[in-house]
């Protein structure tokens, strides 16, 4: 099933505030509705915001009163995924042509999104095979699977390759504060394809590479510069650190659909702070003292001397190694 999809006259999304307790559809009939459903990270992950941009124009084409204002709202609904504001973009160039033309031209990219993320998934499992002997163990964060995307998955997307080809021997899973993608998401996604995995707490990723759990870090991005920086959920970077210092590779899975030319650096990259609410509570269940402050940075920056290597459908880019995005 596709984790964002149109249906007749409207969007459905898997609401994935809802799990692992269970798989609730969410119909969403106008672009506010959408765009609070960015914001409360019911549809969430890079490419799935690519795709919730690209049929909101189609919805707003349909719906809205006011489209210019609705479809600029939804552009700046996430900042931080360069994948929002270019699904928006990409239908939009269609308007002239018409609703229809409008939809068919979301619905390409939502077809695009499976085949890229199986091509990029081959190409990643190939490039760690090539340097690890024997089955691989994979350390991962926050969800990039099928539920980040349209379907199948980037970081995941890696880890199925691997997993269809004998060559999967573990999944190591930070928990991903504050809104537990990792825990609620990524092992929910493991268990259905019957990947071995075990759930970490974040503080606790370093020292399991430290220690030689795993072979490989694989993660996805939010937004790949043109220097090979990797902007990606908080707590990236310190695998990045600690996968140098084991001296195992970390391994970005993206499509060409994340990667931002326009920007020389990470440090240019806008990133979304989100309401310290979250951090004060664990699962909705409020945790520190009455007025604390909590400072709630939703994503870091990952410099390119730390990333190994990029993978998308089309390349494979070594950062690490002096190589350029753009
Ligand atoms: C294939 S998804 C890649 C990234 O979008 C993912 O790792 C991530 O950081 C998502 O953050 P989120 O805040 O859950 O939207």
């Amino acid at each position: 099933m596709r984790t964002i999809d149109w249906r007749g006259d409207h969007i459905v999304v898997i609401d994935q505030t809802k799990l692992p307790g269970g798989v609730v559809e969410l119909s969403l009939r106008t672009v506010d509705e959408l765009v609070i459903a960015i914001q409360r990270l019911a549809v969430r992950g890079a490419p799935a915001l690519g795709a919730a941009g690209a049929l909101g124009v189609a919805l707003a084409v349909r719906t809205s009163r006011e489209p210019e204002a609705d479809i600029a709202a939804l552009r700046a609904a996430r900042p931080t995924a360069v994948n929002l504001a270019r699904g928006v973009d990409r239908v939009l160039a269609r308007l002239d042509d018409g609703p229809e033309a409008v939809l068919a031209e979301a619905l390409d990219l939502l077809a695009e999104d499976g085949v890229c993320n199986r091509a990029l998934g081959d190409r990643g499992a190939s490039w760690l095979t090539d340097r690890i002997d024997g089955p691989v163990a994979v350390h991962t964060h926050c969800n990039a699977g099928g539920l980040a995307c349209v379907e199948w998955g980037t970081a995941l997307g890696v880890v199925r390759s691997l997993h269809d080809r004998n060559r999967l021997r573990h999944v190591y899973v930070d928990e991903t504060r504050p809104l537990l993608q990792g825990a609620r998401l990524t092992a929910w996604e493991l268990a259905h394809l019957g990947v071995p995995h075990t759930l970490v707490a974040d503080a606790a990723g370093p020292t399991v590479l430290a220690r030689g759990f795993a072979d490989a870090v694989v993660v996805g991005a939010d937004r790949v510069v043109a220097n090979g920086d990797v902007v990606n959920k908080i707590g990236t970077y310190p695998l990045a650190l600690a996968a140098a210092r084991a001296g195992i590779p970390f391994l970005v899975a993206a499509p060409e659909s994340t990667v931002d030319a326009s920007i020389p650096s990470g440090d240019q990259v806008e990133i979304e702070v989100r309401d310290g609410a979250e951090v004060l509570a664990f699962a909705g269940t409020r945790t520190a003292p009455a007025g604390t402050q909590a400072l709630n940075i939703a994503f870091d920056v990952t410099p390119a001397d730390l990333v190994t290597a990029i993978v998308t459908e089309d390349r494979i880019v070594e950062p690490a190694r002096g190589e350029r995005v753009a």
